[in-house]
C-alpha cells in the first residue's frame, strides 16, 4: 500500500503497516545465545517497520526455522541503538541480561570498542568487552518496592512475599523474594536446586494473582557466601538454560536476606556469570559470556 493511501487509511489498514515476517526480507541476523539463552537477534536499523507480537511468536516458535527464547531487535533509538526483548511467546519484557551481553558484543565488534552503550526497555545500558567472548554489563539498580515490581498488594518486606506452594497446611514452598531488573522475578530459596519440580510449579507462580504482569520465577542454593545455584523458569518462555536478570535478582536476594555478600559466581544449568550488587551506587554489574552461532539475511 503505498505511503500516501497508507495515511489516508483508516485505523485497520495503518495496523496492517506494522510488521509481518515478509518485512523481514533482507534483514541481517544473528543467532547467538548467553550460557545456552538462545536469541535471534534482528537488525531493524534503517527504518523497518517494528517487530510485532505475531512476528516474534512465529521467530521464536521452536518448531519453525529459526526457533529461540527471545527475538531481539536492534533499532535505531535517540543517539544510541536500542534492544527490543520479545519473549518466544511474543510477550515483550523490560530487560534480558543474557541478551544484553550479546548486543553489547554485537555493537563493540562492529565498531572495534572495548565499551559501548545502548538502550533498553529499562534504561541506558553500559557495557565494556572483558574478553573476546566475555562482556561485563550494568545493569542498573534493582526494584525493590513493591509497587516497583509489581506486585498487586503492599508487601513491606519484598525479602518475603506471600506465595504458598503445595497442600494449604503443610506448603512445600513459600516466602520467596522479589525483586525487578526492569523485568520482574521471585527467588525461593531452597537446599537442593536439583531436587525442585520447576516444571511444573514455575507456571503456576507465572501466573500468580499476586504478580500482575506475570513473574519469571528462580530457584536459588547457596553453595557459600558467594556462590549461588540458581535455576530458572522464564516468564514468557518455560525452563531456560541460564537467565541473566534471574542471576542478578538471586544474588541481590541473597544479599538481601544476608546469605551472602554483595558479590557471588552464580551457576545456571548453562554455565555460570559473576554478578556484583556494587556498594557505591547500588547497580548490578552482571558479567559472562557470549556465543555467536551463527548470522545471515532473511
Ligand atoms: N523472560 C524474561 C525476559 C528474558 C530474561 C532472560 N532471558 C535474561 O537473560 O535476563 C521476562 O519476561 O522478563
Amino acid at each position: 500500500m503505498a505511503p500516501r493511501a497508507l495515511m489516508d487509511a483508516d485505523p485497520p489498514a495503518l495496523y496492517a503497516a506494522r510488521m509481518s515476517l515478509e518485512d523481514l526480507t533482507g534483514r541481517r541476523y544473528w543467532r547467538m545465545d548467553g550460557l545456552g539463552n538462545e536469541f535471534v537477534i534482528v537488525d531493524l536499523r534503517g527504518g523497518a517497520r517494528p517487530m510485532t507480537a505475531d512476528a516474534a511468536r512465529t521467530l521464536g516458535d521452536r518448531s519453525g526455522a529459526f526457533g529461540c527464547d527471545q527475538v531481539i531487535t536492534l533499532e535505531e533509538g535517540r543517539g544510541l541503538p536500542r534492544m527490543g526483548i520479545w519473549n518466544a511467546d511474543g510477550s515483550e519484557a523490560g530487560a534480558c541480561g543474557n541478551a544484553a551481553r550479546c548486543v553489547a558484543w554485537l555493537l563493540m565488534e562492529e565498531d572495534g570498542e572495548a565499551a559501548t552503550a545502548f538502550a533498553s526497555p529499562s534504561g541506558v545500558l553500559m557495557a565494556e568487552r572483558l574478553g573476546p567472548h566475555r562482556i561485563a554489563v550494568d545493569m542498573g539498580e534493582p526494584k525493590l518496592r513493591w509497587d516497583q515490581i509489581p506486585l498487586a498488594e503492599a508487601h513491606e518486606d519484598t525479602r518475603y512475599v506471600d506465595v504458598k506452594l503445595g497442600p494449604i497446611d503443610k506448603p512445600v514452598l513459600w516466602g520467596p523474594s522479589a525483586v525487578s531488573m526492569g523485568n520482574p522475578h521471585c527467588v525461593f530459596f531452597v537446599e537442593d536446586v536439583a531436587t525442585q519440580r520447576l516444571d511444573r510449579f514455575g507456571p503456576l507462580v507465572e501466573h500468580h494473582p499476586l504478580f500482575p504482569e506475570g513473574v519469571n520465577v528462580s530457584v536459588a542454593q547457596v553453595r557459600s557466601r558467594h556462590d549461588l545455584r540458581v535455576r530458572t523458569w522464564e516468564r514468557g518462555v518455560g525452563l531456560t538454560k541460564a537467565c541473566g536478570t534471574a542471576a542478578c535478582a538471586a544474588l541481590v536476594s541473597a544479599s538481601r536476606r544476608r546469605l551472602t555478600g554483595r558479590k557471588a559466581n552464580v551457576e545456571l544449568d548453562g554455565g555460570a556469570l559473576g554478578i556484583e550488587w556494587r556498594e557505591e551506587d547500588g547497580h548490578v554489574i552482571m558479567a559472562g559470556a557470549v556465543r555467536l552461532s551463527g548470522e545471515g539475511t532473511f
